[in-house]
């Protein structure tokens, strides 16, 4: 066996090279750019929760190439092996141009430009499940290959972004995931894939901030629902306490709530605090 073959269920590191952070830097940080510092950490808990910690100004990027405790919506886990994905958080301030009811836009604003990234990028259909799977098909099936966890840390929101980028089907960490790789990705190799997301998110949250925040007035509510796997489709939205609400998912509204049409003929808008689960109408799980 070469060192560069897989043993066991690991790949051996050089399949999974380190990001070059010097490169990295090159690309993204530029006078007047948004990006005003990039770390690239072998190893930490959350990169989420290290930015909240951190504190700071705007334009901190984070990125691990291992996470102990990642963490998705409701503290539920995030987890995946070293180096097999990308895993980063950065910080922005959208306040005063932004006012703080439109913040809610962030993590779908961040799905947008995740997707869009990928999908030119690694040349795969990237689709958005409200509020903030990223999904791609893999053998006929949706599986979830990302996440977006947005957090408010006082004038602040920390955005980060999971993607799986090289996980193989034996690796997989729950069944209902995928990754850019078994969905048949042409460029695997992490630097590219994150310097594209970097500058699609850069372009997205200049273009918001321009606009005061109004997703319609800069193309974003038209985008989102564009890409959105969701809409068209009947689904159950989990309540806390145990409620649900059926319907067929018919619009992202102006505060980045799906609204659902229920069969009472009522127009329900959702936001993503309020659910637990959303989930196709028929299934059980
Ligand atoms: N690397 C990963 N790739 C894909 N999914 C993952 C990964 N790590 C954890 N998960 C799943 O993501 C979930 C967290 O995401 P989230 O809170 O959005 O739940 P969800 O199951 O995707 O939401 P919903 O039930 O509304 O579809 C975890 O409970 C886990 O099942
Ligand atoms: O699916 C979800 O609910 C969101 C998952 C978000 C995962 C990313 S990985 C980088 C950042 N650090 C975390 O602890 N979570 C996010």
């Amino acid at each position: 066996m070469t060192p560069s073959e897989p043993s066991g269920n690991r790949w051996s590191d050089l399949d999974r090279p380190p990001l070059n952070a010097t490169a990295l830097r090159r690309g993204l940080l530029r006078p007047g750019g948004l990006w005003t510092s990039l770390d690239v950490v072998p190893r930490t808990g959350s990169t989420n929760s290290d930015l909240v910690a951190a504190g700071g100004a705007e334009g901190a990027v984070l990125v691990a190439e291992e996470q102990s405790a990642g963490r998705g919506r409701l503290d539920r886990t995030w987890s995946a092996p070293p180096r097999s994905g990308l895993f980063f958080s950065v910080r922005l301030v959208p306040g005063p141009g932004v006012p703080a009811e439109r913040w809610g836009w962030l993590p779908l604003l961040a799905g947008v430009a995740t997707a869009t990234a990928l999908s030119r990028a690694a040349g795969v259909d990237t689709a958005l499940k409200w509020p903030n799977d990223l999904l791609v098909t893999v053998d006929g099936a949706e599986r979830k290959t990302g996440g977006i966890l947005a957090e408010r840390s006082g004038d602040s929101v920390v955005v980060g972004i999971g993607i799986n980028v090289s996980l193989r089907a034996d690796e997989l960490p729950v069944p209902t995931a995928g990754s850019l790789a078994l969905a048949g990705a042409k460029v695997v190799d992490r630097d590219p894939l994150l310097r594209a997301v970097l500058r699609s998110l850069e372009e997205w949250y200049e273009q918001w901030r321009r606009a005061g925040g109004d997703p319609a007035r800069c193309g974003l509510q038209e985008t989102y629902a564009a890409g959105c796997a969701t809409l068209g489709r009947t689904v159950r939205a989990e309540l806390p306490g145990g409620g649900e609400l059926v319907g067929e998912a018919v619009a992202v509204d102006g505060d980045g709530r799906l609204v659902l049409a229920t069969a009472a003929g009522v127009q329900e808008p959702v936001g993503a605090g309020d659910i637990v689960h959303l989930r196709p109408a028929q299934s059980q799980e």
